[in-house]
Parts: C-alpha cells; structure tokens; sequence
C-alpha cells in the first residue's frame, strides 16, 4: 500500500479554516461570540468614521430572534464613508478582503472580523446577513443579504437591490442574527464600550437590549478629534525577501538608486548612496538583476545598516493628552487626571508612539494595585492581561515613590499606536515584550506618576496649612479678646490685624484661595526635576 492509500491530502479555504478554528478570531463560545460580533462591528464602525474626521454616532440594537432567547439579532449602523455597492459582497463575504492592509494607523489590520460575524451566523443560525451602506454623497443605498460559500471562500448573494437615498444619508448597517448568550455578554459589552469611550470620547453610542427600557447612552463629550493618518511606505529595517520581491516585480528595469529612494520611508539621495556603497552596489544597476544570493544579502544590508532615518510617525494618529484626558475623566469620574503623549519611537523600522492617562480619587475604588485600562491603536484589550507588558511594568514600579499607599484609587491607562501592534497572540488581546516598546511604556507611566506625586505632595501641604490656619485662628481669637479687655481696642479691628498677620506667617493670601488650592507655590506643569532623581533608571 502507498502513501496516497492511506493518507489523504485536501486544500482547505480561508473561510473553512476559520469555520473550523473560530475561537482563534475571537468566537469561542456562545458568550464571547457575541462581545467579539458586536466588537468587530463597532471598530469598522469606528474605522470609517473617525479615519476621515467624521464624529461616530453608532448604534447597536439587540433582540431575540424567533423567539428563541438563544438566537440573537444584532443591528449595528454607523455614519461612516460607507462602502461601495460592488465592494459590498467581498468586503463580507470573501475571508483576508480588506481596505487596511496598508501601513497606516487603523483598529483592523487582517480583513476577516466581519466575515467572522458571516461564518458564526451562517454556522448557528443558517441565516445570511443583512447590509445596507451608502458611501459618501451617493444618490443610491445598496442592500444585500449575504452567505459565504465556504469551500470557495466566495460570497453569495441571496438578494440585492438599490434604494433611492432620499435623505443624503452616509454609513453602514448591518443586521445579523447568531446564537449567543445576550445576558452572559451585555456586562462585557458594556465593558467595551465603555473603555472605548475612554479613547474616543468624540463618538456617542446607544445600545438597546431587548428590553424597552434597557438602553445605554454614551454621549460625546468632547468635538476634539485626533488628525487622521496619513499612508505610509515600509522603513527599510522592517522588510523581508519577499517583500523586496514584490516590490521589484512591479518594475524590474527601475535603478536601484531610484528603487530605494521612491518605494522606502525616509530614504533620500545621500542615504540611498551610502547604503549602496554599504553594500558594494552600483546605483544605475537595474533592481531586476539582483540574483537570489545577491537579494538576501541586500535585505540583510538593509537590516544592519544604521543610517536610515528613523521611521515617520505621520502614519499614526495618538489619540492626544486632552482628547485621552477628557475620555478618562468622563468615564471614571476621579478626582484627578494626568496625561502624556511621548515623542514616537520605532522597533523593527515600525513607528510607535505610547500614551498613558493616571487617574486618581473620585469615583475610583481603592484597591490593592492599580486599576489598569490597556489600548492597542484604540482598540481596548480587555482579556489576558496577565500576559501584557503593561501589567508587569505597572507591577514592577514601586509606587512609594510616587507617595502612593495601597489600596489607593490609582488607574494607570496606557495606549500604544503603531502602523504593526506586535500582539502576544493571534487573540489581539495582549502585547508581546519588545524592548523599545516596555521602555516607552515604562517612561510614559512615569512622567504620570510624577505628576501624581507633585499633586499629592501639594495636597498633603494645602492640608497641613490648612490645620496650622484652623489652630492659629483659635489662638488668635483668645489673644483678640484678652486685648481687647485689656486695650479697650475695637475688637474687629484687633481681630483683622491678626489675621493678616497669621496669613502673612502662613504666606496665605486668603482662606479662599487655600480652600480653592491656589495658594501653594510650586511647578505648576507637575513636571519635577527633583523627582527624576529619585527613579531607578530605565
Ligand atoms: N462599517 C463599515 N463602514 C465602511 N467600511 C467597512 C465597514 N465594515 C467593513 N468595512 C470595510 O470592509 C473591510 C473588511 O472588514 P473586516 O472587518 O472583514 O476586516 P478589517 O476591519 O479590514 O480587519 P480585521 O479583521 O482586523 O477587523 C474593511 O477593511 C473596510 O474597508
């Protein structure tokens, strides 16, 4: 007997293997198919709206379907640029079809959570999903009902028709209907909207739940946006073999000189020359004659040369201190709130930048460590914290430092942006430890906490001030008396001269201004050199 007898080879299909293997987009159980749908729906929501400063308004109306509490029907609509009708049934029905995969800032980067919602509806219900869209200024609303043929990775369209758009309306909705366990979701739906709130507190949501009275309104809060970003090109320490292939193909007879400085960021004419004379090539040589041996040894040259510019940012788009400040105190309600938005960095020729917002007091429950809220270009990552590098600097951080006793109400929140986020897992759920990356993280978290330290250590001295004040002015008061009874002087007239006496001790200009937390001189920035001396360093 051979091989062929007894072992059998098949091909299988993007939209088949992510039938077979859903829990690896997300879709592992009842529960959290219904937080990953709704998650996936609100950040192509999210995608088409704020990428072209358009303020999100996205709703999200849940039901049960057919009676059965197990079947659910989600409908999500947006305000965003819409997609085109030709684009419609790829976009949902043909598994790695995507606008995103570009370099540049986006929450989606693989072209399959959509599709996901397609395949675990299709998979549990056997019902195709609904899609109206209408791009922007389009006289026509496109509406189809979608499947997936599975085995082919191609939609099928179970109907389609244009409607006239009467209204000049512009956006995507969509309705699916899947089973799902709504009740077990909605605290983790909410979750998540709410944390997205914290980033992108220019959008508003409403979700209804299938109870007339069950709605949640989150309203924005601010008109502030953040710049969209721009399309970048690859930096040349973040290219493979095969990328450099591709790129080749597109013009083999291009000099080589040309090639590096039209298909690279940041490669002007000088740079370009260097690294050719790094590498012993001529610059008029067409990029085409580079044979196999010759190739890996360029892509290599393009790794270990150091003389590239550092990658550009303008492909990101942080989410900003005041945007990032505004989010967090709308959504946890402390009494204070710092934040930073550090310079960019790179690793591997990606640019990143990270952000971190310390909330303190108020409506934040003291607990034994700090509270931390984590963001990947926006998105927040709510499970596996445990694994993140987030989680294990807060950890590591001795925040006696800072003046901060546990349990304290101290949330920490921490964004990273960058055109490639490098998760820990297929899950996008936590990230993996980068040097350059835990640096930035560990500094950002820092300049914060400083700026806690300085407001604490102000607080702490209003508060003693204020006690000296309250003791002084009891004194006071019985010196005012006694010379009084002993002068025959008017007694309010005794009464202000000590007062100002006190407060000139005290160097108080008023006991409002004391109250009111202006009348301690400091650095007003929270920026404190002395404080800096104190940390390990990084
Ligand atoms: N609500 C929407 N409005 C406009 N375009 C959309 C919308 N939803 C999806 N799209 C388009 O469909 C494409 C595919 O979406 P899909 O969710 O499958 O993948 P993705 O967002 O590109 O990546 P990821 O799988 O990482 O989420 C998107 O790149 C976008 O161009």
């Amino acid at each position: 007997m051979g091989t062929s007898d007894i072992v059998k080879f098949e091909a299988l299909s993007p939209a088949e293997f992510f039938r077979r293997n859903r829990e690896i987009a997300g879709f592992s159980n009842p529960t959290r198919a219904i937080y990953q749908t709704i998650r996936e729906l609100v950040e192509n929501s999210l995608d088409a709206t704020e990428t072209f400063k358009i303020p999100p308004s996205i709703k999200i109306y849940i039901d049960y379907a057919n009676q059965s509490k197990s079947w659910i029907s989600i409908y999500a609509e947006d305000n965003g640029i819409g997609i085109p009708g030709n684009e419609i049934p790829n976009v949902f029905g043909r598994v790695f079809y995507s606008s995103k995969y570009r370099i540049k800032q986006h929450r989606g980067i693989f072209g399959l959570g959509a599709k996901m919602v397609v395949l675990y509806a299709q998979s549990t219900t056997n019902t195709p999903i609904l899609v109206r869209s209408a791009p922007l200024k389009s006289d026509a609303i496109y509406e189809y009902q979608l499947m997936i043929d599975i085995t082919k990775n191609e939609p099928v369209i179970v109907s389609q028709r244009t409607i006239e758009n009467k209204h000049g309306w512009h956006g995507t909705a969509i309705k699916v209907v899947l089973e799902g366990d709504w009740i077990k979701a909605k605290r983790r739906v909410e979750e998540y909207l709410r944390r997205t709130a914290m980033v992108a507190p220019y959008a508003e949501f409403i979700l209804r739940g299938p109870d007339e009275d069950d709605v949640i309104k989150i309203p924005r809060v601010t008109t502030k946006m953040p710049d969209p970003p721009k399309e970048g090109l690859p930096h040349p320490k973040s290219v493979d073999v095969e990328l450099i292939k591709q790129l080749i193909q597109r013009d083999p007879n291009v000099p080589i000189f040309e090639f590096l400085i039209e298909n690279f960021d940041g490669v002007g004419e000088i740079i370009a020359k260097k690294f050719l004379d790094f590498v012993g090539l001529q610059p008029d040589m067409p990029v085409g004659k580079l044979m196999n041996d010759e190739l890996i040894n360029f892509v290599t040259k393009m790794r270990e040369f150091n003389e590239w510019k550092r990658p550009r940012a303008d492909w990101l788009s942080p989410i900003g201190e005041d945007i990032l400040a505004e989010g967090v105190r709308f959504v946890l309600r402390p009494e204070v709130v710092f934040t930073v938005t550090r310079k960019p960095s790179s690793y591997m020729g990606n640019p990143f930048i990270v952000e971190a917002a310390l909330a303190w007091g108020g409506a934040i429950e003291p607990s034994d460590k700090p509270t931390i809220y984590r963001f990947a270009n926006k998105v927040p990552l709510i499970y596996d914290e445990g694994n993140d590098i987030v989680r294990k600097i807060v950890d590591e951080i001795d925040w006696t430092q800072y003046r901060v006793k546990f349990p304290a109400p101290l949330a920490i929140v921490v964004h990273i942006c960058s055109t490639k986020i490098p998760y820990a897992s297929a899950g996008k759920e936590a990230i993996a430890e980068v040097p350059e990356i835990e640096n930035e993280v560990r500094n950002a978290v820092r300049e914060v906490a400083r700026k806690l330290r300085l407001y604490i250590t102000r607080k702490e001295k209003e508060q003693e001030l204020l006690m000296k004040y309250a003791i002084f002015s009891m004194y006071g008061e019985e010196v005012v008396n006694a010379l009084s009874y002993v002068s025959k002087a008017d007694l309010d007239e005794l009464r202000s001269s000590i007062n100002a006496l006190i407060r000139e001790k005290l160097r108080i200009k008023s006991l409002e201004d004391l109250l009111t937390n202006h009348s301690i001189e400091g650095d007003e920035d929270g920026n404190n050199n002395e404080d800096q001396k104190h940390e390990p360093s990084s």
